[in-house]
């Protein structure tokens, strides 16, 4: 009886990396976190950013509305004066005779934000008014504010009754008239926090403004109409299209902070669900990143894989004929993952031709010379059933085969059963590469359900006999005589045979004797990488 003690079928050789093991560095799960702390408080921030932006907008535009109204007022208020000065202008009486003191009586009934009518002096001096005034010392207004066309203007002159009160004075030729300031802001607004204030008259007097105003702010938002900002409050000015004056709304910046913090009650929960959905999106993303899917189309996007070569020996001479190529992952923390871990996933994902691709590539790049320089020496590339299912791996390896010195049977292709499903076309498929000189050989032969029905329809170089039949040979299992029989297959097909997964001494004698040409396994060499190999097969 043969004495074989294969090694458990899961262990894994040295530095091979098993699934359960892939975990992520804890620099990149903290990474993570913060990203993921970030997609969930970006929407918040900016929900509350455009909560801000909005309840802004919509004061600024009430705020202007009012300073508009505050305008309209201000030139109502204006206009009645103008209308005023000239119903007295036309008037015929002399300045201060009885018809003038009537029609200036008539004017301040008639011209309701006039309140007292009055004749002035070629120097400015009030001569007489509508409320019968007799000055002892005429009041002298002086050097008018302001000077237009068809009036002149003074603010801040006392009133005639001495309350202290600051009036503004329009004077059209020798005619006056007195208007109350206050009445050019009476303007109603329902928000108690608004305050109105008038500016102008080319210094930036204030003409007119609400009790408690901050006048240096008005005529900073006079000057300044861009800064909105003014000691605490939000200013917007209106200006006059006529007059060189402007109508300054303001309101306290607090006002607009908590009308801000009544809007996040609406804008916060949008923002928040917004954060979550924006958060269950990242973590799908970062979930097929990570997932062992996600790492292995970053890696083959990468190129993070290695071949190594497992040599294929002849079992008489016991020389080196070829070796199987046989890929390995090698993650970016330098642990390699074997291929029956990732090599299924790779073919339901799509990924398997890519990394077909990859094989032959650097098979060509790392034996080439090698191939050339000892021509009966071949490497076996494994290919997946996709690659047989159309022409594309085949028209693929004539491109990298015409770069190449070496001879296309150089090149041997090992396809599974498995590759058999669309027989037609795999068939198709493994004539063109007969035909373009490639030896095809069955792979891991006898276990798939219909093996000898494929024999009589593919034509194949090699049969592969599967490690699992060459474990038994020998011993007394009850599939110890399929081995035999693959053998006996072989010949009357009049292919070669390779026993895979050769451990001992006994088996490979048994296989030798039963005239198996070559074998390949650990007895004779684990696969190693391309140097190690090169150095095995320099030291035969
Ligand atoms: N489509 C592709 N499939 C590939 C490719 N590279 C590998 N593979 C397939 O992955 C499976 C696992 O391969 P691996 O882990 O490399 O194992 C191979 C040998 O190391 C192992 N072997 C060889 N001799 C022995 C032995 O004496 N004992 C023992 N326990 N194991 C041994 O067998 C694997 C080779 O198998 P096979 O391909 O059937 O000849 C495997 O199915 C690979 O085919 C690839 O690039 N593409």
């Amino acid at each position: 009886m043969f004495k074989s003690a294969p090694p458990s079928p899961s262990s894994a050789p040295h530095g091979l990396l098993q699934l359960d093991r892939l975990r992520l560095p804890p620099t990149t799960a903290l990474g993570l976190m913060l990203l993921l702390l970030l997609v969930v408080l970006l929407p918040i921030i900016i929900a509350s950013w455009l909560a801000e932006q909005h309840v802004r907008a919509r004061e600024r535009a009430a705020l202007q509305q009012y300073a508009e109204r505050g305008l309209r007022n201000f030139e109502t208020v204006v206009n009645n004066a103008i209308a005023a000065l000239d119903a007295l202008q036309k008037q015929p009486d002399p300045l201060c005779s009885d018809g003038w003191r009537q029609a200036a009586r008539h004017t301040v009934v008639r011209y309701r934000y006039v309140q007292v009518a009055m004749a002035l002096s070629e120097q400015n001096t009030v001569l007489c008014d509508s409320m019968a005034t007799s000055y002892a010392v005429a009041p002298l207004l002086g050097k008018p504010d302001w000077r237009g066309p068809r009036v002149r203007v003074w603010i801040s002159v006392p009133d005639p009754e001495g309350a202290g009160r600051k009036m503004v004075v329009l004077a059209a030729g020798q005619n006056g008239v007195l208007v109350d300031p206050e009445s050019m802001i009476d303007v109603v607004s329902d928000r108690s926090s608004y305050s109105l204030g008038i500016v102008g008259l080319v210094y930036g007097q204030v003409i007119s403004a609400w009790p408690y105003a901050n006048r240096e702010a008005l005529r900073q938002s006079y000057f300044h109409p861009g800064v909105e900002l003014q000691d605490g409050r939000f200013h917007v000015v209106a200006r006059s299209a006529t007059l060189p004056v402007a109508v300054i709304a303001s309101e306290p910046e607090d006002e607009l902070l908590q009308r801000w913090t009544a809007a996040l009650r609406y804008w916060l929960p949008a923002g928040l669900a917004s954060g979550m959905l924006a958060a269950w999106g990242f973590l799908r993303v970062v979930r097929r990143h990570l997932s062992f899917e996600g790492q292995l189309r970053q890696a083959v996007r990468k190129n993070q894989f290695e071949v190594h070569y497992q040599p294929i020996v002849d079992l008489h001479t016991r020389r080196c004929v070829g070796a199987e190529a046989l890929v390995r992952w090698r993650q970016s923390n330098g642990q390699l993952v074997r291929p029956d871990l990732f090599i299924p996933l790779a073919e339901e994902s799509g990924l398997i031709q890519p990394l077909t691709d990859l094989v032959l590539e650097r098979v060509c790049a790392e034996l080439g010379p090698t191939l050339l320089a000892n021509p009966t020496l071949y490497i076996s590339i494994n290919v997946a059933a996709i690659d047989l299912a159309s022409s594309r791996f085949a028209d693929e390896l004539a491109h990298q085969m015409a770069d190449v010195a070496f001879a296309p049977s150089q090149i041997a292709i090992e396809a599974t059963e498995r590759g058999f499903m669309h027989a037609n076309t795999a068939n198709e498929i493994i004539q063109k590469l007969r035909s373009a000189g490639h030896p095809v050989l069955i792979d891991d032969f006898g276990t798939g359900y219909s093996s000898l029905s494929y024999l009589q329809h593919f034509r194949v170089d090699t049969l592969k006999i599967d490690k699992a039949f060459i474990d038994t040979v020998g011993t007394e299992a009850a599939s110890a005589s399929v081995a035999p029989h693959i053998v006996e297959i072989g010949h009357s097909l009049g292919v070669k045979l390779v026993a895979e997964g050769v451990e001992s001494e006994d088996q490979a004698l048994w296989l030798s004797s039963r005239g198996v040409q070559y074998g390949q396994g650990w007895l004779f060499a684990r696969a190693m990488p391309r140097d190690d190999f090169l150095a095995w097969l320099a030291g035969l």
